[in-house]
């Protein structure tokens, strides 16, 4: 199998979210966990999606998974490697999209890396450096009370510099309209001025074709299902695609099995989502002071959705407010009471898997990644879109056989998507 254009993904719901936008751009593409084992029938593909969960690990740690997933994915072919984050650029002041790309740059031997978390369709746009999540800067959006990376400044220049250990340039929308030419005479001379790395501003789709177009000829790139677009659409323009257009319907063959839907996104999006799925489904709200106590909370839950899950589909969520999750932060520790509610998350759901369950929504990056990890699914293929971003997955080389699974950001869908989702999984 080789393949034209390589990702490495910091988050599983990242991933899926590439995944669908590569898939309805014209490249057959498949998602992985992790570096797939060897024994792992993978389809013929034009792109791979690399999943990994390094999004809020130390730093160094994001850096080796990331440089070992590089290596693999170039001795496949692939000619680009797009370092997949988040559109809303979620990070630390200690990391990771800095060290990873500076890393994924020197492993192609040096040069300047174009980032740009832009995704127009979702309401993402960078102007001069700043990032806007819809009408709002990115400081002032809902981001800035993520649970694990709040999000304090939307000029990205600065956010990156932090993270940087060489300096960061601006190509703006001016030079981007000016087209490819004129971007890559401003990459020069940023380099020549001593940046490993520019971010580039993009409001519209077509200014991600011009940036995808650019960051082609280059080995790497950072950003977001945006520049994915971008990439997807250059490389079909270049002639290099021969299939023109990916199977998803093959993906969405009936499973049967029961269906669930369990959330540990504290995201705007997935607390209204909630709101409204309780007044189709039975939801069960979690007790994050009792999960975090022992593991009675997830024995209730598991019995709580006993005999309601053999009558229709049921939602477990742990996820709550900012104001609850900051008052648990004070008591536990940022990191360790994410990691803790991800763990019980991640059991609840193999628990539901255990009893039958093979339609299965997860809300959250990093609730995803426990949960699919838990789950040891190897790989999955990408069926149609629910909402922009998340697609309907399909497992691959499952051991609990097959299962349809959509791994959504905490910030995608509308209020209606869990109905959504499972209205497209049968
Ligand atoms: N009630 C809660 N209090 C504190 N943290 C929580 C709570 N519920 C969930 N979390 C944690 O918040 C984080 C949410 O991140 P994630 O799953 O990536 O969602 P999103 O996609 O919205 O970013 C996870 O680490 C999750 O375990
Ligand atoms: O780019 C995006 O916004 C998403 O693909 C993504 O990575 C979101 O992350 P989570 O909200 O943590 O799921």
């Amino acid at each position: 199998m080789a393949i034209l254009l390589g990702s490495i993904a910091d988050d599983y719901t990242g991933a899926s979210d590439l995944a669908n936008t590569l898939t309805k751009n014209g490249l057959r593409t498949v998602q992985t966990v992790g570096i797939p084992d060897p024994s792992l029938a993978l389809p013929d593909v034009d792109a791979v999606v690399v999943s990994l969960k390094i999004r809020s690990v130390p730093a160094s740690d994001a850096v080796t998974a990331a440089a070992s997933a590089e290596r693999w994915l170039r001795q496949r072919g692939a000619g680009h490697v797009l370092y997949k984050i988040c559109s809303t650029f979620d990070s630390t002041d200690a990391g990771n999209i800095g060290p990873v790309t500076e890393a994924l740059s020197d492993a192609a031997g040096g040069g300047i890396v174009l980032v740009t978390p832009a995704f127009p369709e979702t309401g993402r746009t960078v102007y001069l450096g700043h990032l806007f999540v819809g009408g709002q800067p990115l400081n002032e959006s809902p981001l800035k009370d993520h649970p694990l990376n709040p999000m304090h400044d939307a000029n990205l220049v600065r956010v990156l510099t932090r993270q940087s250990r060489y300096a960061v340039g601006l190509i703006d929308l001016t030079t981007i309209t000016a087209g490819p030419g004129a971007i890559k005479a401003r990459l020069d001379s940023l380099r020549t001025a001593g940046c490993t790395a520019v971010i580039a501003d993009a409001i519209f789709e077509r200014d991600l074709e011009t940036l995808g177009e650019v960051a082609l000829e280059t080995p790497v790139s950072t950003g977001a299902s945006g520049l994915g677009l971008g990439l997807a659409r250059a490389l079909v323009r270049s002639g290099r695609i021969s299939s023109g257009s990916a199977p998803t319907a093959d993906a969405i063959r009936p499973v049967g099995g029961l269906s669930a839907i369990v959330a540990g996104s504290c995201s705007k999006a997935t607390l209204h989502q909630l709101e409204v799925a309780e007044r189709s489904m039975p939801v069960l709200r979690l007790d994050p002071e009792r999960l975090l106590a022992g593991p009675d909370e997830i024995a209730a839950a598991i019995s709580w959705a006993g005999d309601r899950i053999s009558v229709g589909p049921v939602v477990i969520a742990a996820s709550a407010a900012p104001e609850t999750v900051s008052r648990l932060q004070s008591l536990y520790g940022r990191e360790a009471s994410g990691h803790a509610i991800e763990t019980a998350t991640s059991i609840i759901t193999t628990e539901l898997v255990e009893r039958g369950v093979r339609r299965l929504v997860v809300a959250g990056g990093e609730t995803s990644g426990a949960a699919v990890d838990r789950l040891a699914i190897p790989a999955f293929l990408i069926g149609p879109e629910i909402a922009p971003g998340v697609p309907v997955l399909r497992t691959v080389g499952n051991a609990q056989g097959d299962m349809l699974l959509a791994l959504k950001s905490g910030n995608f869908g509308g209020e209606d998507f869990f109905t959504a989702a499972l209205a497209m999984m049968h």
